[in-house]
């Protein structure tokens, strides 16, 4: 059964009392936005044409627009997400209650809602703004009351103890989803919420819920609500205070929701009775109708006649009072704690991943110990020492591939989750990568050990001591992080996954070419033969071979025959070396990719 929302107007109120120190949601200050002269280029095409505004504080405006007028982008400049660059032209002025602000600034006083909704599907809503709070305040009290009072507020009591869930997982609805993601971004008490199309993909019932919250944010907690929106229903009209209408990225009307009505008939337009205003007003502006784009110009003479000196206006009396900023209170350390305890719940929570990736690990060993089956028992021959290579060689091989890969496409996701969480400052770069070590190096070592101990007893690798097994084990594990580290790091390189996914095994086919298996290693072309020195599966392969082949007699010698030149320990060291690099390099790619994203 649906529920009923009855919407009640309550009377705006601008000049709402001073915050409060309570533990409650309601403590803002209001804050005005206001921009200035704004004009952005793409390529030397204009998408903004020079155009000013205010969004006021404990309103609501709705940015609105036909396909392509600009709206998204507007929203964009708004929260410093857009910046110049060689192709990109931005100029113009952002201020918050009269101060400039920037992307760092911003971020201390507002919150931007994507309109993916990017959540980790294995927590519930209720775990999700428990996160967020236990990383913004160090008080147990404020925590508590600031998830409390944002299930309430965000009407998700019913479903906070339910997954969130996603593509592998069932869970909560699509309007709970949004409702959850801005529940996320209440839970540290921005005084400015900013969000991107809030309503796409909702039915027409859930758009009013999700905006009826947000017109209640800016009604009982003055705050400044600005969102952009497609094709709002009339009842879901009723709820903006403000609307700016973009027509070709410049302002078509800017205003109270109560005027555009009669603004635009007082040249001509007037909407029809019984009509959704803002279908009229889209079917006046897009851009498809020839006729419209010869209206334009009206438009822009009417608004400039009419609405600009009042916009002026408005922007001279903006709130001047200091910008109340949400300042993160938890320390390093608790935020590495915070962050690996919901990745050890996420990797224990996600069975399908857990179990898919044992089953893996089990059918690898298997496969491997079942083709290269009893090869190590028989020693003396060339032939011999070429199939036990072989086993030794291909181990390498798919830990490399198997672990650069699976790390790519499970980082692929939660970057995105890392980007947004670090944009609405919950905790910063290093004690985010800090954590993912602390969480993905145990588990890294789980899948090769499962699937050595299954195929070392069935290839019959050297066992004539314990200390030779183990070493064998440590380089396997040595092996697997550090194509771990490999993914990481071109997961956190590329900005596009779809990239990084093609381009690898193009960086990695020469690496395996390279690794000595194929061909002596020191008969290379010293001009391409230093190749072999960044190949992970050389060391690998060298230092399994040592560690395999000492006591054992063959035809020929597997040193001479693969011009092995490094040495078992050197080669372990140097994986680890690797390991460090590898690691440290993602974490600089991390951190640009951060930068490169504002
Ligand atoms: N990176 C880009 N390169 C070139 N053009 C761009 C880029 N980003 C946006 N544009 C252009 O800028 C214009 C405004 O885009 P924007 O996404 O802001 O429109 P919008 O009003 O939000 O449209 P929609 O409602 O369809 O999302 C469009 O014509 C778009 O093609």
């Amino acid at each position: 059964m649906t529920e009923t929302v009855k919407f009640e107007m309550t009377p705006l109120n601008t000049n709402k009392p001073e915050p409060s120190t309570s533990k409650t949601l309601r403590s803002r200050k209001v804050v005005d936005l206001v921009f200035q002269n704004i004009t952005y280029e793409i390529n030397k095409r204009i998408i903004l044409n020079n155009i000013s505004g205010i969004c006021p504080g404990g309103h609501v405006t709705a940015i609105m627009g036909s396909s392509g007028a600009g709206k998204t982008t507007l929203l964009n400049v708004l929260a410093c997400r857009i910046s110049n660059s060689k192709t990109n032209k931005l100029t113009g002025k952002l201020l918050a209650n009269s101060c400039p602000y920037d992307y760092e600034k911003f971020s201390q006083f507002a919150s931007y809602v994507m309109q993916n909704d990017v959540l980790m599907e294995t927590m519930t809503p209720k775990e999700a703004l428990q996160f967020a709070a236990n990383l913004k305040y160090s008080d147990a009290e404020i925590k508590q009351s600031r998830v409390i009072d944002t299930l309430k507020c965000m009407r998700l009591e019913r479903c906070q103890n339910t997954f969130i869930g996603g593509i592998n997982m069932k869970g909560i609805s699509g309007g709970e989803r949004k409702r959850t993601s801005i529940g996320y971004e209440l839970v540290s008490n921005p005084s400015c919420i900013l969000l991107d199309e809030p309503t796409s993909g909702l039915d027409s019932f859930t758009a009013f819920q999700i905006i009826h919250q947000l017109r209640k944010l800016s009604d009982e907690q003055d705050r400044t609500i600005i969102f952009t929106i497609h094709q709002p229903s009339s009842d879901i009209f009723l709820l903006f205070d403000r609307i700016m209408l973009l027509v070709q990225g410049r302002l078509a009307y800017q205003g109270s929701r109560d005027n555009i009505i009669n603004h635009f008939s007082s040249f001509g337009f007037k909407c029809p009775d019984h009509s959704n205003p803002m279908d009229y007003f889209l079917s006046i502006t897009h851009a498809e109708d020839k006729q419209n784009i010869e209206n334009y110009s009206l438009y822009f003479q009417e608004y400039e006649q009419k609405l600009q000196k009042q916009i002026d206006s408005e922007i001279q009396n903006c709130c001047n009072s200091d910008v109340p900023l949400k300042i993160n209170e938890t320390s390093f350390t608790y935020q590495i704690g915070e962050i690996s305890s919901r990745g050890v719940k996420d990797i224990m929570r996600d069975h399908m991943q857990f179990k898919a990736k044992v089953i893996q690990a089990i059918f690898l060993g298997l496969l491997k110990g079942g083709v290269f089956w009893g090869a190590g028992r028989n020693n003396g021959k060339l032939e011999q020492l070429l199939s036990i290579s072989g086993a030794l060689f291909f181990i390498c091989v798919d830990f490399t591939m198997n672990a650069i890969m699976s790390c790519i496409l499970s980082f692929s996701v939660e970057r995105e989750v890392f980007l947004r969480e670090e944009n609405s400052k919950l905790y910063t770069t290093k004690s985010y990568f800090l954590a993912k070590q602390l969480i993905e190096i145990p588990f890294c070592v789980i899948s090769p050990l499962i699937q050595q101990i299954i195929a070392y007893w069935m290839i019959g690798l050297n066992y004539d001591s314990g200390e030779i097994v183990l070493i064998h084990l440590l380089i396997s594990v040595l092996v697997f992080v550090c194509s771990n580290s490999m993914g990481l790091m071109a997961g956190a390189a590329f900005k596009d996954i779809q990239m990084a996914l093609n381009i690898v095994p193009a960086i990695v086919t020469p690496l395996i070419i390279f690794s000595g298996f194929y061909s002596n290693q020191k008969s290379f072309y010293p001009w391409i033969g230093w190749l072999q020195y960044l190949s992970p599966m050389k060391y690998g392969f060298e230092a399994m071979s040592y560690n395999e082949y000492q006591d054992k007699q063959y035809d020929i010698d597997p040193e001479e025959l693969y011009g092995f030149n490094i040495g078992l320990w050197w080669c372990a060291l140097i994986l680890f070396g690797y390991i460090v690099v590898y690691r440290f390099l993602a974490f600089l790619f991390l951190y640009g990719l951060k930068q490169k994203l504002q």
